[in-house]
């Protein structure tokens, strides 16, 4: 019993940050898992990467897959404009109730709607079930052999348009090779590797951005 990891990160943003800025939320998580516990949030230095991708490609529509305590869902719904909206998949019961107190803290809850299963069922009903046309733009962080079958899901129903962005955590630690080997070698993927480190580590990881020609 006693508190989870999760449940003692969200107590010290509640303690930390201030509600109804973003910011402060990203800035108590980082300082309570560089100094007190490790936990796999984007984090800060890949964090800063991500904001530059996001802010040229100005998406309207977005999906995340791996929502976690929803450090990177406000990460990336605190640059978005009025009307935009981010959709993330979680499938740990725990892991989205933190999330959802997180998004709530942070003012973002009219952004972001947390969907709860497995990304498997639920990407091949977003079109219906949310009103969804394509998205812009791909978050992928979760369980990383899932990242290539749920991307030829997002291809096969239709939820990719030309320049949609493919955003990838982790590609080398723990590392997603079939995703890249297939997104690097095929003709309507247009790639780029961003070099980084494992969040609050000195360990190498990367970021890979993959857009869709259509
Ligand atoms: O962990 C999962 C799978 S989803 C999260 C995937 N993400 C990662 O595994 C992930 C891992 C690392 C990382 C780990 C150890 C290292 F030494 C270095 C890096 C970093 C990241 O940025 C990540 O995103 C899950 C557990 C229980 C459930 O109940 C459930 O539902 C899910
Ligand atoms: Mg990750």
């Amino acid at each position: 019993s006693g508190m989870s990891k999760e449940e003692r990160i969200l107590s010290w943003v509640k303690e930390h940050a201030m509600a109804g800025n973003p910011q402060s939320v990203l800035d108590a998580i980082d300082y309570y898992c560089y100094n007190t516990e490790w936990a796999m949030n984007v984090g800060d230095i890949k964090g800063v990467i991500m904001d530059r991708i996001v802010e040229e490609a100005k998406p309207r529509v977005l999906l995340e897959l791996g929502t976690y305590c929803g450090y990177s869902a406000i990460r990336m719904a605190r640059l978005l404009p009025p009307g935009a909206r981010l959709f993330t998949i979680e499938f740990n019961e725990s892991f989205a109730s933190i999330a959802s107190q997180m998004i709530q803290l942070a003012g973002l809850q009219d952004k972001i709607s947390i969907l709860k299963g497995s990304t498997q069922e639920i990407i091949p009903q977003l079109k219906k079930k949310h009103e969804i046309s394509t998205v812009d733009l791909v978050f992928l962080d979760h369980w990383k052999d899932r990242y290539l079958p749920d991307t030829q899901l997002l291809l096969e129903s239709g939820l990719l348009r030309k320049g949609s962005v493919l955003l990838a955590d982790n590609v080398i630690c723990p590392g997603a090779p079939e995703f890249l080997q297939f997104v690097r070698g095929h003709p309507r993927f247009q790639c780029t590797h961003y070099p980084a480190t494992v969040e609050y580590l000195r360990m190498r990881d990367a970021l890979e951005k993959a857009v869709f020609l259509g």
